[in-house]
C-alpha cells in the first residue's frame, strides 16, 4: 500500500482532539470504528463510565480456546500550552524531514494505529491467527485510568477475553535500540499541607505556614538530590531511583490586585509528583514521609491524589517476568528481530502506564513503542515522530503479531488458566 495513505491515516486520527480535561472520545470512537470496518474486523465500543467509551476489535483466532494476545492503546492524551508549539498541536503537520508533529504522535495514538495498520496489513497478506488478537483503545489513562483501565480490568467484558498477554506503551529510544519495559514506577501524586499562625507582614516570628511548608520542601529536596545525584553519576537508571518533583505550591491571600502583601497566610500547600521502583521499600518512604516530609508536630497534613498498590493479587510484586518463566518476553525479542529491529535490556517504565493494572492481576503486561532513533517527547512541546519510523514500527508489530498469535507453547500455566 502506498505508505502516504498509512501516513495520513495517522495524521487523521491526530487531528482528533483528545486532550484531556475533556477528550473528544467520540470522533475517536468513530474514526476506530470505521478504520475496523475498513478491514473487516469485528469491533464494539461501550463505556463502564459514563462519556469514557473503550473500543475493542476483534480477530478470531483459528484455536480460541488458547488465552488471547491484547494489544493495548489510550485515546486520551495530555493538554497542550499551544503558544509553546511551533505547528498547531492538532494539525499533524508534516516538515520537510517528515516529522509529523501532534499531540500523541508519541504518546501513544502511534502505537494504536500502528496495531491497527498492522492488522490491516496481516489481513491482507492472508495470515490466519491462531490465538484471537484483541486492539483495544482505552480512555482516562493520562488522568490516572481510574474510570478506564482499572474498571476494564475489573469487568466481565475483559474475563471473558481471556487475555493472555498485554503490549501497552513504551518511550521513545534516542539510539537505535527499541525499549521494552516489564514494570513501571509506582505513581504517589502527593500534596502537603502546612498551617500555622498568620500575622502582620512585618513581624519575625516562628511557625508560619510557609516556614513550615518551607522546612519540609528543602528536606524533600534534599531527598530527591541525592537520588538524582545515582542518576547523573550513571549508578542508576531513571526507572530506579525515586523521582520527587513540585508540580504546585498555593499560599496566600488573593486580593482583586494579586495578593495581600503585608499579611502572613495560615496555610500553604505544595504538590508533589513521586514515582516509585518497584523494588524500593515502599514502608521505609511512608515513614519518611510522616516523620519528616509533612510532621504532625510541625502542623502538617498530607494527602494522596493518587497512590498504587505495588503487589499484585497473588501478593507478588506487580513486575513481568523477563526470564524463561514468561515466553512472552523472548517471543517479543524474536519478533522484533525478526523485523530487523534491535532490543536494548528491559527496563522500569519511569513514569506509569495503564500496563500496571494488568499487572496487578498477576497478567504478563510489557511496555514498548517501537520509535527508536528518536528524542523522548512525550507531554512535551513540540512532539513529533518520524514518518520513516511510524512506517518501520507497523513492520514491527506485524512481525510481533505473527509470532504472538502462531505461538501455541507448551505452557502448563496457560491450559491452567483456561480451566480457571
Ligand atoms: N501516564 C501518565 C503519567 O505517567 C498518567 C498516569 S496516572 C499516575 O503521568
Ligand atoms: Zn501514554
Ligand atoms: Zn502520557
Amino acid at each position: 500500500e502506498d505508505p502516504s495513505l498509512i501516513v495520513s491515516r495517522f495524521r487523521e486520527y491526530l487531528r482528533i482532539n483528545t486532550a484531556q480535561p475533556k477528550p473528544n472520545y467520540r470522533e475517536a470512537v468513530d474514526f476506530i470504528l470505521a478504520q475496523a470496518r475498513s478491514i473487516s474486523l469485528e469491533a464494539k465500543s461501550f463505556e463502564i463510565v459514563d462519556g469514557k467509551p473503550f473500543v475493542i476489535l476483534k480477530w478470531p483466532g483459528t484455536n480460541p480456546r488458547l488465552p488471547s494476545v491484547m494489544l493495548y492503546s489510550h485515546t486520551d492524551v495530555v493538554p497542550v500550552e499551544q503558544s509553546k508549539w511551533d505547528h498547531p498541536p492538532f494539525e499533524a503537520h508534516v516538515d520537510e524531514e517528515g516529522r509529523i508533529f501532534a499531540r500523541g504522535s508519541q504518546d501513544m495514538k502511534c502505537v494504536g494505529m500502528q496495531h491497527l495498520e498492522a492488522v490491516r496489513q496481516l489481513k491482507r497478506s492472508g495470515f490466519e491467527p491462531i490465538r484471537t488478537l484483541y486492539v483495544v483503545f482505552s480512555p482516562d489513562e493520562e488522568i490516572g485510568g481510574h474510570d478506564g483501565a482499572e474498571k476494564f480490568a475489573d469487568s466481565e467484558a475483559f474475563r471473558e477475553m481471556n487475555v493472555g498477554v498485554v503490549l501497552d506503551e513504551g518511550l521513545a529510544s534516542p539510539n537505535e535500540k527499541y525499549r521494552v519495559f516489564y514494570g513501571e514506577r509506582v505513581p504517589w501524586w502527593l500534596v502537603i499541607k502546612a498551617t500555622g499562625a498568620p500575622g502582620h507582614g512585618a513581624k519575625l516570628y516562628d511557625n508560619t505556614a510557609l516556614e513550615n511548608l518551607f522546612k519540609s520542601i528543602e528536606t524533600i529536596w534534599r531527598f530527591r538530590t541525592s537520588q538524582f545525584d545515582m542518576v547523573k553519576a550513571g549508578l542508576k537508571a531513571e526507572g530506579e531511583v525515586v523521582s520527587v518533583n513540585m508540580v504546585f505550591l498555593k499560599a496566600g491571600t488573593p486580593s482583586p490586585t494579586g495578593f495581600v502583601m503585608n499579611l502572613q497566610p495560615s496555610e500553604a500547600e505544595a504538590g508533589f509528583d513521586i514515582r516509585i521502583p518497584p523494588t524500593a521499600d515502599h514502608k521505609s518512604l511512608e515513614r519518611r514521609l510522616a516523620e519528616e516530609w509533612a510532621p504532625i508536630w510541625r502542623n502538617m497534613t498530607f494527602e494522596f491524589k493518587q497512590k498504587a498498590s505495588v503487589y499484585n493479587q497473588h501478593g507478588e510484586l506487580a513486575i513481568t517476568a523477563t526470564d524463561s518463566s514468561n515466553p512472552w518476553w523472548a517471543l517479543l525479542e524474536e519478533g522484533i528481530r525478526k523485523a530487523n529491529g534491535l532490543v536494548g535490556k528491559p527496563e522500569i517504565f519511569p513514569a506509569s502506564t495503564d500496563a500496571r493494572y494488568f499487572r496487578l492481576l498477576g497478567l504478563p503486561a510489557i511496555g514498548f513503542s517501537p520509535m527508536a532513533n528518536t528524542p523522548i517527547l512525550l507531554h512535551d512541546h513540540n512532539e513529533y515522530l518520524d514518518q520513516a519510523e511510524y512506517l518501520k514500527g507497523i513492520k514491527v508489530f506485524e512481525s510481533i503479531i505473527k509470532t504472538y498469535t502462531s505461538f501455541v507453547g507448551d505452557s502448563s500455566k496457560e491450559s491452567l488458566r483456561d480451566e480457571l
